[in-house]
């Protein structure tokens, strides 16, 4: 099976006869493989050159720079990540890639951040401030394109059209960019284990290397060759425990790059308020089908993925 493409105009259009076919193809695509391309987002082609750019320029820096805004200093999860940190695979290598985190910088004194120190709090920004304004740009697009996104699928599974965009007031939606070096030739080949992602939904941005690949129902892994300027989207666990299992999570992985070759990565990990309460919505369970999962704070659950992807998590509360 191959990873369809949606059309975000499509999904947004006022006309009927353009929308409800598109938000259709989206519902398939959820269900039968939970990854699809996103096309016409919106998205400026200037503003993804440019993060391109000012990602290059970022993971470039000398290592004693990007160790200024080291992770392991963020209780909340905010920085560089140094190669070696994250083991996406519980079971294999860790991965061959470096990384950087930003989400909603709350204040110190914000309520939320002592109530949920780990998952709220400041962000810990690059020293450029040419880069920090591409990265809010994007940040800022971006989470539009979810809002939309969010507002189709919500109306695909028959709900009203603001039920998941409304729990986005104090989100922990996290942009991240990635750095795949080249990595030694004897080294394992891990750029990202094989893993699902944890939250609502995924928005990645690639270059043009290619690497990605998506485990299929048939359990082939089927490569998700770059297409210019559309997102990669994926559903992530939390959707699929609202969907009671309609829509999937599947698992994918990102091969490390060649020897002399770097590949960037812009996942934007779509995850609503803490304390979003997931259970099974309306339309995806019947007395045929019961509601399979207890009802999860959301928070609670993005914390637990991490907890078991990052070593240095694992003592910090
Ligand atoms: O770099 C990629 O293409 C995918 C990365 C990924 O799956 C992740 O960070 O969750
Ligand atoms: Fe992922």
């Amino acid at each position: 099976m191959s990873i369809p493409l949606i059309d975000l105009a499509k999904l947004t259009h006022e006309s009927d006869s353009v929308r409800l076919p598109e938000v259709k193809a989206l519902d398939t695509a959820c269900r039968e493989i939970g990854f699809f391309y996103l096309t016409n987002t919106g998205v400026p082609a200037s503003l993804l050159k440019a993060l391109m750019r000012e990602a290059k320029h970022f993971f470039n820096q000398p290592q004693e720079v990007k160790n200024a805004i080291d992770i392991k200093n963020s209780p909340n999860h905010r920085g560089y990540g140094n190669i070696g940190e994250e083991q996406l695979d519980e079971v294999t290598h860790a991965d061959w890639k470096e990384t950087f985190d930003m989400a909603l910088d709350f204040p110190a004194d914000h309520p939320l951040v002592a109530k949920y120190p780990t998952m709220y709090g400041p962000n810990q920004n690059p020293s450029d401030p040419a880069t920090l304004e591409v990265l809010q740009e994007y940040y800022v697009e971006t989470f539009q394109v979810a809002q939309k996104l969010l507002t189709a699928m919500a109306q695909a599974l028959s709900l009203q059209d603001d039920f998941f965009t409304r729990c986005f007031t104090d989100h922990v939606t996290v942009m991240r960019m990635i750095h795949y070096p080249p990595r030694p030739e004897a080294a394992h080949d891990n750029g990202a284990g094989a893993h699902t992602d944890y939250g609502c939904v995924t928005l990645l941005l690639q270059d043009q290397t290619g690497g990605l690949q998506v485990k299929n129902r048939q359990g082939e892994w089927v490569d998700a060759t770059p297409i210019e300027n559309a997102l990669v989207v994926n559903i992530g666990d939390l959707m699929q425990h609202w969907t009671n299992d309609e829509y999937v999570s599947t698992a994918h992985r990102v091969r490390a790059s060649l020897p002399d070759v770097h590949r960037y990565s812009f996942p934007f990990f779509v995850e609503p308020d803490y304390e979003t309460e997931v259970s099974c919505v309306p339309s995806c369970q019947s007395d045929a089908k019961p509601a399979k999962y207890d009802k999860v704070l959301a928070g609670d659950w993005i914390q637990s993925r991490f907890d078991a992807t990052y070593a240095y998590r694992e003592d910090k509360h």
